[in-house]
């Protein structure tokens, strides 16, 4: 799970049972829970935040014990009248609104370029499930790197993605990291203040952060049991232009010896294995 700051890290661990412990990994500080999910404050902004989310992944599938699901939460702006202030909103796209160029004509996305990507899904029956359990609309949550100032900025946003439901800054990011790692992504919301012109005094982050513990806890069932496969990654094979997407493997490859307990033994959800874990000083 991963979010911004602490604060919103912390309104997730509301959810779940005391205590958590922290696992240090390079890039990466983890809050571990006593169910055995993983939860991230991976930094403002989308850079900072794949960097960290990256880095998580890495230390788990390099442990034998992939995470399954990446889910991506926190507060967030939400455009009215669709997502008022104290709403939950589920991603059902995840769109960053702010990668390509401006041109005379307009913005243009990167993908009409002839590069990258826009937008990354979650799995329909996993975002079906989520936003029943939870109450939570579901929409287009753009990831910006400006937070929105201004009403004309504001409609500009929605002229463009008519569909979106709330911006934050950290999520395109996060499902950039779970793609690279073919791991599924969610990105779920609470709304702490509307889009458009700038007040941060009127941000109700508390109640949010309520509204997001509340929302985790009836989401845990469903992140127990995501029941979503892993999507196998295929190396590229150069050397077999037969079958290039895929690496040689031996006919009879010998299994890995697996005990209970031990790293390599499939994994609970998002509970990586004890290698590489540094307890704190
Ligand atoms: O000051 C605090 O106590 C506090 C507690 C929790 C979170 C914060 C943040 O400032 C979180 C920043 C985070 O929130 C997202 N966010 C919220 N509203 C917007 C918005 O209107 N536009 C874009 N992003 C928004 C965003 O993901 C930030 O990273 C403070």
């Amino acid at each position: 799970m991963a979010t911004a700051v602490p604060a919103e890290r912390d309104a997730v661990a509301g959810a779940f049972p005391a205590p958590v412990r922290e696992v240090r990994h390079p890039g990466a500080l983890l809050h571990r829970t006593s169910v055995g999910v993983d939860l991230l404050a991976a930094g403002v902004g989308p850079a900072l935040a794949a960097a960290s989310t990256a880095a998580a992944l890495t230390a788990a599938a390099l442990a034998g014990t992939p995470y399954a699901l990446v889910v991506c939460a926190g507060i967030a702006g939400g455009f009215l009248p669709d997502a008022p202030v104290g709403s939950l909103v589920v991603a059902d796209e995840i769109t960053v609104a702010d990668l390509g160029a401006e041109t005379a004509d307009g913005f243009l996305p990167v993908t009409e370029l002839g590069f990258g990507t826009v937008t990354h899904r979650p799995p329909g029956p996993l975002l079906r499930r989520a936003a029943a359990a939870t109450g939570a609309r579901t929409g287009t949550v753009l990831t910006v790197s400006t937070v929105t100032g201004t009403a004309a900025r504001a409609a500009a946003l929605r002229a463009r993605h008519p569909r979106a439901l709330a911006e934050a800054m950290e999520g395109f990011g996060v499902a950039e990291a779970a793609a690279a790692h073919g791991v599924p992504v969610l990105e779920v919301r609470a709304v702490s203040n509307p889009v458009g012109p700038r007040d941060r005094a009127a941000w109700r982050i508390p109640d949010a952060l309520a509204a997001l513990t509340e929302a985790f806890a009836k989401l845990a069932p469903v992140l127990e049991n995501p029941g979503i496969p892993k999507i196998p990654e295929i190396p590229e094979n150069p050397e077999n232009p037969e079958n290039p997407g895929a690496l040689e493997v031996p006919e009879n490859p010998e299994p890995p010896e697996i005990r209970p307990g031990e790293p390599g033994e499939p994994a609970e959800l998002g509970k990586p294995g004890e290698p590489g874990e540094v307890e704190p000083a």
